[in-house]
């Protein structure tokens, strides 16, 4: 279902009473040969708990700079990023982030790059293993906890990743197209993959890609950003049923969704 912006300013489909994670009014400028260059302007969106939305749009749009700032990596020039309804400051435990390069630690084991959050946070050793264990388990990496990053295939390692943002006990997790880097077979076990952690921990995702066959396939909610500068303009519901199995990806639905997405993506481009 198609929904178009007819007032931008205003959130497309108005939050839950109190959203799990709430972007009013975001925008953002860089200097750029001493002239300000506006990326983003007055970007609102919504996630609900256990929602997962993906956000599409052209190269350059914005989406990086958007999903740094909800992280709290960037400050934003104007605007507020909500969880739970309170603004946050800036980073925090609360978004857990997985970027598209590799981001291990290449020096330490699996299981250590996973429990490096938790290090930080002085756990006990105990608790730190179990919790380690089990979320090792969860990516179905236990049998590579000893092993180094440069062991692992690209797939395994964006798993880890995955591991090690979700050890925090995050109340939205952040993606910024983590499977990018990924080859065509290998992305599409990963979305399984995806889909399957999703139900098991019902985390709310925010994940933005460049891939419209994934955010279709994966989320119930797709935002379309515009660039020059960077908005929201479509929001695009995934009337899809929640159980997906790739063979979806060929069901006539899935592919009307598409060329709803690439109309949208051509309209703004
Ligand atoms: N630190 C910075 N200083 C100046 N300009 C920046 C900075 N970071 C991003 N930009 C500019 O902001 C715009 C948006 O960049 P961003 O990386 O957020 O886009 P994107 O939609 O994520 O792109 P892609 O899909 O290619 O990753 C680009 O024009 C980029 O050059």
């Amino acid at each position: 279902m198609l929904l178009n912006a007819t007032d931008i300013s205003r959130p497309l489909t108005p939050p839950t009473p109190i959203a799990k994670l709430q972007v009013q009014g975001i925008t953002k400028s860089f200097r750029r040969s001493r002239k300000p260059l506006t990326v983003l302007d007055d970007v609102n969106l919504h996630l609900s708990k256990s929602e997962f939305v993906c956000i599409a749009g052209a190269s350059g749009c914005g989406k990086s700079t958007l999903l740094n700032i909800i992280a709290g990596l960037l400050p934003p020039c104007e605007g507020q990023v909500l969880v739970d309804g309170e603004p946050v400051p800036g980073p925090g435990a609360d978004r857990g982030m997985v970027f598209q390069s590799y981001t291990l630690y290449p020096w330490l084991t699996v299981a250590n790059n996973v429990a490096f959050g938790l290090k930080l946070r002085r756990l006990p050793k105990a608790q730190m293993r179990e919790r380690v264990g089990y979320f090792l388990n969860i990516v179905g990496l236990s049998a590579f906890a000893s092993a180094y990053p440069k062991e692992l295939s690209g797939g395994m390692k964006q798993r880890v990743a995955i591991a090690r943002a979700l050890i925090n006990g995050p109340e939205v997790l952040l993606m910024d197209e983590p499977f990018g880097a990924l080859d065509a077979q290998t992305k599409e076990k990963m979305q399984q993959f995806m889909l399957e952690l999703w139900e098991k921990t019902r985390t709310s995702i925010l994940m933005i890609t460049h891939d419209l066959e994934e955010a279709i396939y994966l989320a119930q909610r797709v935002y379309v950003m515009s660039a020059h500068p960077g908005r929201i303009q479509q929001e695009i519901k995934i009337d899809l049923p929640p159980e997906r199995e790739l063979d979806l990806k060929l069901s006539p639905k899935f592919i009307q969704t598409k060329r709803e997405l690439i109309e949208s993506l051509r309209a703004v481009a």
